[in-house]
């Protein structure tokens, strides 16, 4: 059996469960292709990252980075754990306030904000903005002295670390598009204009690496980075770095070859370096705030599909095609991603051959996943995808008009629908016929 799945996943009819509820129930109740997470998991990683601080005793917040997977309900649950999440888009930001999410626990992040996204953000409070460029230090001065107010602000500073994976998903490096370059000494103009202008409260520095990083290292130079940098702040501008943000990245365990540290290990790390660093500097201890998306959400979700058509040709590996593909996973077409996927109906059923899982979008290079052992499966059986829960569903698009999937919750055995799956109809409602030609 899939060695990522637990033996208590496995119901007395053999069947494969998410959360307590048997996945071919879920998929006869919500149809598929669906997405499925379980909110235990979720929950349990965020206690897992506080814990980490508790333990080491650390002013710290966890901040949840909801790019991974937005939508009112993941929103409620951060809150009721107590979490703070970042949003990057004023759509986003407008998901967080419906889910009444509280605004002063919001970091908002993004290189190019708009006016308006400032704007929402600035009048709903938004607890602390991530300024990333000089147009934004101006853009957020005009917001501010329009609505005659105040925001909490850090400063996004690019580390010059190249974090050890996929290119494009490194943020780190010297020219990455992300943040105030330290060198040329863009960074300390950025603090001079920010603290000249009194209606920014600056209170700390942010960087980010990338994401899905298996090792400490990165995390460790970015930590000493930091407060290398709030050092030079504190002698060269007296500036007291209250919160340093070491943003996310932890890598997850996709397949079998990916060998993370837990989640939590990489944060201890984080915290023994800022600590080391601070009392060899003589500075005192900020709070860390860090922002993982991926770890979070990822591990929690499924992605369940049914099997169509297939395609045999001797001395190739055979196409068994699913209901979805990449419009709902773009991540195997966009990084060559890999994920694990199980037949639901018996996970512990011997594979019979290795097969490609194919998407049904009219593109060569949409294929979910290669090299999958399974038994034999015919039309209609259920096909599993696990890690599914981040950048997967964030990342659906309506290619071909295919409707995106369904999400559903589950917990303590019980299935709610969290969001509704598209009609065939919702993939044209914004469409309007060209104005009639003979009036
Ligand atoms: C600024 C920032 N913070 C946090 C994250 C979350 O990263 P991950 O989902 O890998 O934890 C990202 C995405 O890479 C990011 O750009
Ligand atoms: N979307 C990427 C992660 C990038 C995160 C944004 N900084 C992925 O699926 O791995």
């Amino acid at each position: 059996m899939n060695s990522q799945i637990e033996p208590e996943q496995i119901n007395d009819q053999g069947h494969l469960t998410i959360g307590g509820v048997d996945s071919l129930e879920l998929a006869a109740k919500y149809q598929t292709p669906l997405v499925v997470y379980d909110v235990a998991a979720i929950r349990h990683q965020i206690r897992a990252f506080k814990k980490v601080f508790a333990k080491n005793q650390v002013a710290a917040e966890v901040s949840y980075a909801s790019k991974a997977f937005s939508a009112i309900a993941i929103y409620q649950v951060v809150a009721q754990e107590d979490g703070h999440i970042d949003v990057v888009s004023g759509g986003e930001l407008t998901t967080a306030i419906k889910a009444h999410f509280p605004m002063e626990k919001v970091s908002f992040h993004g290189n190019n904000k708009s006016k308006e996204e400032l704007e929402l953000a600035v009048q709903n409070g938004v607890g602390m903005i991530i300024i990333d460029n000089f147009h934004e230090i101006d853009l957020l001065g005009e917001v501010l002295d329009e609505q005659d107010a105040t925001a909490t602000v850090s400063l996004r500073i690019t580390p010059g670390i190249a974090a050890h994976t996929n290119e494009y998903i490194q943020t780190g490096q010297v020219d990455s598009k992300f943040g105030f370059d330290l060198e040329s000494g863009q960074a300390d103009r950025a603090l001079e204009e920010v603290l000249a202008n009194p209606r920014l409260k600056v209170v700390g520095l942010h960087a980010h690496i990338g994401s899905q990083i298996f090792e400490v290292v990165g995390f460790e130079g970015v930590a000493k980075k930091l407060v290398d940098v709030a050092e030079h702040w504190h002698e060269e501008f007296g500036f007291q770095t209250r919160v340093l943000n070491v943003g996310g990245g932890f890598g997850i365990r996709y397949v079998q070859e990916d060998q993370p540290l837990p989640p939590e290990e990489f944060v201890d790390a984080i915290i023994k370096a800022v600590k080391k660093e601070v009392a060899k500097k003589g500075l005192s201890m900020p709070a860390i705030w860090i922002e993982p998306g991926r770890s979070i959400v990822g591990p929690a979700g499924y992605s369940l599909y049914t099997v169509g058509s297939r395609k045999d040709l001797p001395g190739y590996q055979p196409f068994v095609t699913v209901d979805g593909g990449m419009g709902d996973n773009i991540r195997p077409a966009l990084y060559q991603a890999a994920y694990e996927t199980v037949y639901a109906k018996d996970p512990r059923q011997k594979p019979e051959e290795t097969v490609r899982i194919a998407g049904k979008y009219c593109e060569s290079g949409d294929i979910l996943a290669r090299d999958q052992a399974l038994p034999k499966t015919k039309p209609g059986d259920l096909l599993v995808m696990l890690d599914t829960g981040a950048y997967g569903y964030a990342m659906a698009s309506n290619y071909n008009r295919n409707p995106r999937p369904a999400v559903v919750f589950v917990e303590n055995g019980h299935a709610q629908l969290v969001i509704q799956r598209e009609s065939w109809a919702d993939t044209c409602r914004l469409d309007l016929p060209l104005a009639s030609e003979d009036k």
